[in-house]
């Protein structure tokens, strides 16, 4: 078990509510919206992915047409609640603005969006079941963000990372499909998405150590930090030292760990969303070997894929797409 026991048990919540199709509490009827309102709305999202998550818009430009739609509202939804915490208002974040976008979130699951990309998310939750917990979850972590900024161990950033990132996978399963040959049961595969999400944002905050340090957030374990003689001024001091370089060793290993954990269920979701999952999960690993190519200077530095990197990765992926649902660990 590669998870912390008190973050597997959403996982296992989410799978219980799925197999007993409880994903939505309270199903109301379908609204019906202009399908040309539904189709700008849609066109919308897509413009917002594409202008704010160039890796994750080339892993949709691979999918169904249905599943891209579905996924670039979520997209958007995320967005917009990372930017409650995280983008120009974020000083008028309060637990009531947090609130009433929970009930808000509510309201796009009854058929009641407030806005037209809202309205997106809610034709979403009504082609696929997607469970309502995963995002109410994403929501708490942003509450999280919000009243804490140190983490003294990993079991604590562990916890972080499910609420702002291994919820996404959740989110993504029930719209990726799972290939109706899997061997595997739901619970292995939900867990395996949960694994790219952590592995995705474990990236993502090395990538951002000095990005984050001028907010004065260090979302590293305090405690391992210490083991390599290490603490917050040198964070802020920003000088790359062999101890430092030492401990990123360390922490890309276990971002690496989380990778090949999700790597047991891309191949485990319906064909067509094999070669779109692959991308991104090759794709986003590729920033680790970003940062060891800058000698693990991610605190003057930000790690980059180059848009040839990213194309030369499509067809690598797409071979590994190929292997069939298995019960092989690779
Ligand atoms: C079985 C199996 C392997 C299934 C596949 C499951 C799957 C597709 C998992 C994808 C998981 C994923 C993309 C997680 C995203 C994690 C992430 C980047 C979270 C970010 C959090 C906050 O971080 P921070 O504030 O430090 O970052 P910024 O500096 O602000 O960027 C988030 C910002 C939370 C919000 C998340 C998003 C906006 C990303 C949402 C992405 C999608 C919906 C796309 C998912 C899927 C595909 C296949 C392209
Ligand atoms: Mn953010």
């Amino acid at each position: 078990m590669h998870g912390i026991p008190f973050a597997d048990l959403h996982v296992q919540e989410i799978v219980e509510r799925q197999s007993k199709n409880l994903a939505r509490e309270d199903p109301c009827e379908k609204p019906q919206f202009h399908p040309k309102f539904l189709a700008e709305a849609y066109e919308r999202c897509r413009d917002i992915c594409a202008e704010y998550a160039k890796t994750f818009y080339l892993g949709t430009l691979l999918m169904t047409k249905e599943r891209q739609k579905a996924i670039w509202a979520i997209y958007v939804w995320c967005r917009r609640t990372d930017e409650l915490v995280d983008g120009p208002n974020a000083g008028h974040m309060s637990s009531t603005v947090l609130n009433g976008w929970e009930d808000r979130l509510q309201d796009i699951f009854n058929g009641r969006p407030y806005d037209m990309l809202d309205a997106a998310l809610t034709d979403t939750v009504f082609k696929f079941p997607l469970d309502i917990k995963s995002f109410r979850d994403m929501i708490e972590g942003m509450r999280m963000d919000t009243g804490k900024c140190r983490y003294k161990n990993f079991q604590e950033l562990y916890l972080y990372c499910y609420y702002v990132a291994g919820t996404v996978g959740l989110m993504s399963v029930p719209v990726m499909g799972i290939a109706p040959e899997s061997p595997v049961s739901p619970q292995t595969i939900y867990n395996a998405a949960l694994y790219l999400g952590i592995g995705n944002q474990l990236t993502n905050i090395l990538r951002d150590v000095g990005e984050d340090a001028s907010r004065g957030r260090v979302y590293l374990p305090q405690d391992e930090l210490a083991q390599f003689g290490l603490c917050d001024e040198d964070v802020f001091t920003r000088k790359v030292t062999d101890r430092w370089r030492e401990f990123m060793k360390e922490q890309i290993t276990r971002a690496r760990l989380y990778f090949n954990l999700a790597e047991v269920g891309a191949s485990q979701l319906d064909k067509a969303s094999r070669w779109p999952v692959w991308t991104s999960l090759l794709l986003y690993r590729k920033i680790l070997d970003a940062i060891e190519d800058n000698d693990y200077d991610n605190l003057t530095k930000r790690a980059y894929v180059g848009r040839t990197k990213k194309l030369l990765m499509l067809p690598l992926a797409y071979t590994r797409s190929l292997s069939a649902p298995s019960l092989i660990l690779n």
